[in-house]
C-alpha cells in the first residue's frame, strides 16, 4: 500500500469522483478527511471507508470560503495527526451560452473552482513548509482545462486557470519539496454529467441523453470514465511514484483531448 501512514484531505468527496478518489486513497492505507458542503453525503462515504477498516474523519465546509478550508485543513491534521496530501476536487459545472451569461454565474464558478483550489494550496502548502517535509498537492482539472467546449465557456475558463495555478504553484513550492499536479478527466457518469446533459437539453433542445451520448461517441476507448479511473491516477499523483512529477495537468479521458 503506497500511502501507508499518509493523511490525505479530498474534497467533494461526499459522491462522484471525489468519493471514488477517497476511497480508493483508504485502501491504499492513508489516514483520510474528507470536506464537502453535504453532510449527509459525507456521513455515507465516511462509513464506506470506516467499512473498510479506514481511518476517517469529516468536516462540512465550503471550499469557495478562505476561512472554512483553513479550519478544514486545521482539524484534519488535528484530528489525524499529520498532513501529506490534499486533493481540490470539489467544482461545480455550469452550462450556458456566452451570449447570455451573468455575472453572478460567472462569480459563483470562478469562487467554487478556481479560489477553491487556490485557498486549499495555500491552507495545504502552509502546513507542509510547517511540518518541513514537504507534501503532495493535487488539483481537478478537465478536458476542459485543454480544449474550450461550446456552451461549457466559463467552467472551460475556470479550468484553464486550474493550470494556470497547478504550474505557478509548483514553480512556487518546489525548493520546500512540495509538487503540484492535476487530474483531467474527460466524460465521468457522475451526477455532474447528469445535470450538464440537462441544461444542454434545456438550451439546445436535444433529447435526455443525447449530449451525452454524444460526447460518449468521441472517446476513442468507446466507453465513459469512471471514477475509478481517475482515482487510479489521483492515487499514483499522491503516492512515491510521482515524487520527480510537478506542475503537470494529466488527461485521462480515454482518448478525447490530444496534447
Ligand atoms: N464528471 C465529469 O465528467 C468531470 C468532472 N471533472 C471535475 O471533477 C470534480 C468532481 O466532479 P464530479 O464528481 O463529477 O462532480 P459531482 O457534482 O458529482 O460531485 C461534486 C461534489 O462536490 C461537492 N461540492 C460542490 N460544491 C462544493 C463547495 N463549494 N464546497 C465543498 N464541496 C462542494 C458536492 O456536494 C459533491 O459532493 C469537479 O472539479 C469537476 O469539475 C472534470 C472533468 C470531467
Ligand atoms: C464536466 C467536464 O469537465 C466535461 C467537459 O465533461
Amino acid at each position: 500500500m503506497s500511502m501507508n501512514g499518509k493523511v490525505a484531505l479530498v474534497t467533494g468527496a461526499g459522491q462522484g469522483i471525489g468519493r471514488g478518489i477517497a476511497l480508493r486513497l483508504a485502501k491504499e492505507g492513508a489516514r483520510l478527511a474528507l470536506v464537502d458542503i453535504r453532510n449527509d453525503a459525507l456521513t455515507a462515504v465516511a462509513q464506506e471507508i470506516e467499512a473498510l477498516g479506514g481511518k476517517v474523519a469529516t468536516f462540512v465546509a465550503d471550499v469557495g470560503d478562505r476561512a472554512q478550508v483553513q479550519a478544514a485543513v486545521d482539524h484534519a491534521e488535528q484530528e489525524l495527526g499529520g498532513f501529506d496530501v490534499i486533493v481540490n476536487n470539489a467544482g461545480i459545472a455550469q452550462v450556458q451560452a456566452i451570449a447570455s451569461v451573468t455575472p453572478e454565474e460567472v462569480e459563483r464558478i470562478f469562487r467554487i473552482n478556481v479560489q477553491g483550489v487556490l485557498w486549499g494550496i495555500q491552507a495545504a502548502a502552509a502546513k507542509f513548509i510547517a511540518r518541513g517535509h514537504g507534501g503532495k498537492i493535487i488539483n481537478a482539472c478537465s478536458i476542459a482545462g485543454h480544449e474550450g467546449f461550446a456552451l461549457l465557456g466559463v467552467y472551460s475558463a475556470t479550468k484553464f486557470a486550474v493550470r494556470a495555478l497547478t504550474q505557478a504553484a509548483a514553480k512556487e513550492y518546489a525548493s520546500r519539496k512540495i509538487t503540484v499536479n492535476a487530474y483531467c478527466p474527460g466524460v465521468v457518469g457522475t451526477d455532474m454529467w447528469t445535470e450538464i446533459d440537462r441544461r444542454f437539453s434545456d438550451i439546445t433542445g436535444a433529447k435526455l441523453g443525447e449530449t451525452y451520448r454524444k460526447y460518449v461517441d468521441g472517446i476513442a476507448l468507446g466507453r465513459a470514465e469512471t471514477a475509478d479511473d481517475v482515482a487510479g491516477l489521483v492515487a499514483y499523483l499522491a503516492g512515491p511514484d510521482s515524487d520527480y512529477m510537478t506542475g503537470q495537468s494529466i488527461l485521462i479521458d480515454g482518448g478525447m483531448v490530444y496534447r
